[in-house]
């Protein structure tokens, strides 16, 4: 149960559980010392009332002290080192665990996700269950464990006194469990508004230009003030809630020592107990709500953690892309048979059908939003079909894990990801054992020597986050660079050359046509002067296919392409100068 509620590894579970029976053994032995001081002060009574002998040994006393105090010292190093040490490591695994579920998800996943809410997972759920883990869970149960156990123990020694002392404890726990239920909605509230701050400033900080920039800056400040004063009314919320609860369940405990004064003292005047067996319980009963009241001031924390590994359980239940992964490919045709897909409710994609062939180039066009960067990543599965199947070589991807498709496939898309890592390192990640020969003969082949040559350190050069103090042509030669060094027999591109200039795009051009060379190669170009050479051009209108042939074939249909064709002419002849004379 544990292992479910708090999203626990296997061990992290067994070490849960052993911190539980640690921490019930550290209640019971801290009570051992109380039963050593009522034998000591029986004792004295006794010589006192003249019934036992008047000489008083306190060796035994001594010794046994002596050894109970080693005993709590040993318990409680056991018990520290499984609760804090393995609460610690278990947040390092499940942030471990986390990422390696990430990179698994399919992209449709972070589609209906933002970046800061499972970066909130990553760093703040694991850190409050780490918390609780540490501090509330083993005490929690090891807390009911010691007491139960201690119940049993003296109704042994009078089942009256024993109520008195217990029977508060069932309804304080009730009154917890209450408040857990009217407390998870206003939990929930308080998380989102919490999220959306962290959206909101994330937000806020990657667009700062154009805030700052903006006359509706102060509409937008304001907006996030909203939201973080939206946090602060949640959280009291919450806070008054929960405070309510535990001042109420706190209370109801403390009358179980009132309860045993009264009790105890209507047994003794009846002579129906002794004054030892009555000092046992008023010293047991200071003693054993102790787990209890330091407890109920953090259950507060122990729902909202509980909220937590709910978000944890989200993120690590979800369904992953299957696959097999030993798969060998031998030849390379992409084949989209009948393909649908839409990535809400609307296809964007509508009964696709065609075959990107091996050493050949096929070029998908047509207008904006018509579906061609989908396609594109449909064939390396960043996403399932809906409808029909894509093969490769004749294998139904959807039965290839997608790490080792990928591994079949070069990727170099208008949205250029790279590390916050040297250039070198940049280069590398297309092929990890790579030499340096090779990287640079890479990077030269992508025209990406001029300006590392330019750079402080060359290669060795830290390039910033997403390599920002890079131009746009020159993180794209970099991804270029990549693509050539991984030498994948499936290309593809998506607008690969649209920052750079024509010079460059002539010279990358050329690169591209060493590389491709017996290749698959599917190419998004928004130029369609770029694929007027290509083997196959796949002209797309709202998701389905318009046209197919080559360039020729295609201007003498007199369809969309022709169309399209004569617009970027057109605006090819555009000037800015143009305007002025409208
Ligand atoms: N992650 C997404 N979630 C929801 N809808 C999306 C997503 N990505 C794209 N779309 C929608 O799918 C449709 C096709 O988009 P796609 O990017 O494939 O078009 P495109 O032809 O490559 O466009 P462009 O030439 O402008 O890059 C568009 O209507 C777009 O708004």
């Amino acid at each position: 149960m544990l292992k479910k509620t708090f999203a626990l590894s296997a061990k992290g579970a067994r070490d849960v559980f052993w911190a539980i029976i640690l921490t019930a053994l550290h209640n019971l032995s801290v009570m051992l010392p109380t039963v050593l001081l009522l034998m000591l002060v029986a004792e004295m009574l006794g010589r006192f009332l003249g019934t036992q002998a008047r000489d008083l040994s306190l060796l035994f006393y001594w010794s046994t002290a002596l050894l109970l105090l080693l005993v709590i010292y040993w318990v409680y190093r056991f018990t520290y080192r499984k609760t804090y040490v393995s609460a610690y490591e278990e947040s390092a695994n499940t942030r471990i665990t986390l990422a390696e579920q990430i990179r698994k998800l399919p992209l449709s996943y972070f589609g209906s996700k933002d970046l800061s809410d499972l970066t909130s997972t990553l760093m703040d759920d694991t850190a409050t269950v780490e918390h609780t883990l540490a501090t509330s869970v083993a005490e929690l149960f090891g807390g009911i464990i010691s007491s139960a156990v201690i119940l049993l123990t003296l109704f042994f020694f009078d089942w009256r006194m024993g109520l008195a002392l217990f029977i508060c404890l069932p309804v304080s726990m009730l009154i917890l469990l209450l408040s857990r239920r009217l407390s998870s909605s206003s939990n929930w509230k308080n998380r989102r508004a919490k999220l959306s701050v962290s959206e909101g400033l994330q937000e806020y900080l990657e667009n700062m230009k154009v805030v700052q920039s903006s006359p509706q800056k102060e509409t937008y400040r304001l907006g996030l003030e909203d939201r973080i004063r939206k946090v602060v009314r949640t959280s009291m919320i919450y806070e008054l809630v929960m405070g309510v609860f535990i001042s109420g369940a706190y209370n109801t405990l403390r009358v179980g020592l009132g309860l045993v004064i009264v009790t105890g003292s209507y047994l003794i005047i009846h002579g129906e107990i002794s004054l030892i067996t009555y000092l046992l319980f008023l010293f047991v009963a200071a003693r054993v709500y102790d787990p209890f009241t330091t407890l109920f001031f953090k259950m507060g924390e122990f729902f909202y953690s509980l909220v937590s590994a709910s978000r944890i359980r989200e993120v690590c239940d979800f369904p992953v892309q299957q696959g097999e992964p030993e798969v060998r490919l031998d030849t390379y045709d992409i084949t989209f048979e009948h393909v649908s897909f839409a990535y809400n409710e609307e296809n964007v994609i509508n009964d696709v059908s065609f075959t990107a062939r091996q050493g050949e180039i096929t070029a998908l066009v047509g207008p904006s939003g018509c579906g061609k960067s989908t396609l594109s990543k449909l064939a390396a599965r960043f996403w399932d079909v809906n409808c029909g199947r894509i093969l490769i070589g004749g294998r139904d991807i959807g039965s290839i894990e997608p790490e080792t498709l990928l591994s079949y496939v070069s990727i170099v898309f208008q949205d250029v990801v790279l590390f916050n890592d040297t250039i070198y390192n940049n280069i590398k990640i297309g092929k990890k054992d790579a030499t340096r020969a090779e990287i640079m003969a890479a990077a030269r082949t992508a025209r990406c020597e001029e300006f590392i040559q330019k750079l402080p350190q060359g290669y060795d050069t830290v390039i910033g986050e997403n390599g920002k103090t890079l131009s746009g042509g020159e993180r794209q030669r970099l991804s270029i660079a990549r693509a050539l060094l991984k030498n994948a027999p499936i290309i593809l591109l998506d607008e690969a050359t649209a920052s750079l200039d024509p010079e460059n795009e002539t010279l990358i051009q050329e690169a591209i046509g060493k590389l491709i060379k017996d290749k698959t190669v599917l190419i998004i170009a928004h130029r369609l002067r770029s694929v007027e050479n290509c083997d196959q051009i796949i002209v797309l209108r709202e998701g389905r296919i318009a046209e197919t042939g080559r360039h020729r074939e295609l201007m003498d249909l007199n369809g969309l392409y022709r169309h399209l064709v004569e617009l970027q002419r057109a605006s090819a002849a555009w000037e800015v100068g143009a305007v002025r004379q409208v």
